[in-house]
């Protein structure tokens, strides 16, 4: 189904917005509202046009919105001349609720507000927005897109926490994996790519962005995922450890005046590759490492190998691998993390091109030598345009097309 789809991408402290033609990808205007609810608020409003970047203050998201639509009413498109399909927002945590996008409603609030025990960083962020837009939207129909709702085929044995049955029942404990529009959207790339539809292939996709993880899809459904309960579990982060053993939490709470928040503040915030070097952007920190700096150093290889053993588990978890595809802010641009992650993996049948892979560019394309047996893929996100999909599916499902 074709039509304009205004997406809406709250964070805590920042609003990513988007208009999109659902069937084309086409974006007719993309913008950032930053620092809501902070000194020194900014909006970056992109059209055909040109960018509009100013300072601005940001209350909270209402304000954010309301910056928003000053945003397209003194710099254009017009709104209205766009005639929106609806809105599609982003939300983290799903839960074990929602298996695809809904229209809201006040009972999916109300879910979503029951949720956000499970991602108390995202969900409220997330519901804000949608109150907002609800408000000042009344006449569009609005869904939700989950990251979690790609995920939730994953199988028992993939999702399963080895703990107390009854404790992890009581508290919905289990595994339920993010970024489920990005793998969704570049797995089916992949397929493409392959030249073959995706219930035909496995492909291992690893989304590197500030939050990062891997997917591992059989047949175009999710099998593994290496974000847990939250956003917080699997790769090294910009920010956040991944894997650890559980004991450093309890062994910290034991030792140090640290609670609970400032616990998890550290293993969100104050962790990951900004932990071991002082730098979370993955450009200072390929820098830090050219000039010698020895923890960045550290800090890649880290980085890197937790990648490697990844790859090694979701080719066990997959037993044929047809391509590996690298995507977001990371994966599509670090050649460096690229290499290293793959180097000496012959024996899984992955062999880079290093002319390929140092090659810039930005659309999707091949890395992979043409002998190896597992393709390597960089493919560029986009979950924008995956989410407006969904939103165009679920009005035409609800209302006809
Ligand atoms: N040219 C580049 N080389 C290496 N890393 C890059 C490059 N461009 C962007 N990145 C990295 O991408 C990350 C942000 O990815 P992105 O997908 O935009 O994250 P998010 O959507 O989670 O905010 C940052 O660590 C940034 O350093
Ligand atoms: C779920 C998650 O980690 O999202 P992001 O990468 O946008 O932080
Ligand atoms: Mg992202």
């Amino acid at each position: 189904m074709s039509g304009n789809v205004l997406v809406i991408n709250s964070g805590s402290s920042s609003m990513k917005y988007q208009v999109v033609d659902a069937e084309s990808g086409t974006a007719s205007a993309t913008g950032l509202v930053e620092r809501i609810g902070g000194p020194g608020g900014r909006v970056r409003h992109s059209t055909i046009d040109g960018i509009h970047d100013y300072g601005c203050e940001v209350a909270d998201h209402a304000a954010a919105m309301q910056a928003m639509t000053d945003a397209f009413t003194e710099h254009g498109p017009d709104l209205v001349a766009l005639d929106l399909l609806a809105v599609g927002h982003r939300v983290v945590q799903g839960g074990a609720r929602f298996g695809r996008s809904v229209l809201i409603d006040d009972r999916v609030v109300s879910i979503i507000e029951d949720l956000a025990g499970l991602a108390p960083l995202h969900n409220p962020a997330n519901l804000a927005g949608i109150a907002v837009a609800r408000a000042q939207f009344p006449h569009l129909p609005q869904v939700v897109v989950f990251d979690t709702a790609f995920h939730l085929t994953m199988p028992e044995h993939a999702y399963t926490y080895a703990l107390d049955k009854q404790v992890a029942a009581e508290h919905r404990i289990r595994r339920y994996g993010f970024h489920g529009t990005s793998h969704a959207f570049v797995s089916r790339q992949a397929a493409a790519m392959l030249g073959a539809e995706p219930a035909q292939v496995n492909v291992i996709v690893l989304h590197l962005g500030n939050g990062a993880s891997a997917c591992a899809v059989r047949g175009g459904i999710s099998v593994d995922t290496s974000m847990g309960l939250t956003p917080l579990e699997g790769l090294v982060m910009g920010t956040r450890s991944g894997d650890l053993d559980p004991a450093v939490v309890l062994h910290l709470l034991r030792s140090t005046e640290l609670g609970v928040d400032d616990i998890d503040a550290l293993l969100n915030k104050r962790s990951g590759v900004f932990g071991l070097s002082g730098r979370q952007d993955m450009r200072d920190l390929e820098q830090a490492v050219a000039d010698g700096d020895t923890d960045a150093a550290t800090a890649l290889e880290v980085y890197c190998y937790r990648l490697r053993k990844y790859i090694g588990a979701y080719t066990a978890a997959l037993g044929r691998v047809d391509a590996i595809a690298f995507t977001a802010g990371v994966g599509e641009n670090s050649a460096v993390v690229r290499a290293l992650t793959l180097q000496d993996l012959g024996v899984l049948g992955i062999e880079l091109d290093p002319v390929a892979n140092e090659s810039p560019g930005k659309t999707a394309r091949e890395i992979s030598t043409a002998d190896s047996a597992v393709k390597v893929f960089v493919i560029p996100t986009n979950e924008e345009w995956e989410i407006a999909r969904e939103t165009a599916e679920v009005i035409a499902e609800s209302y006809g097309s």
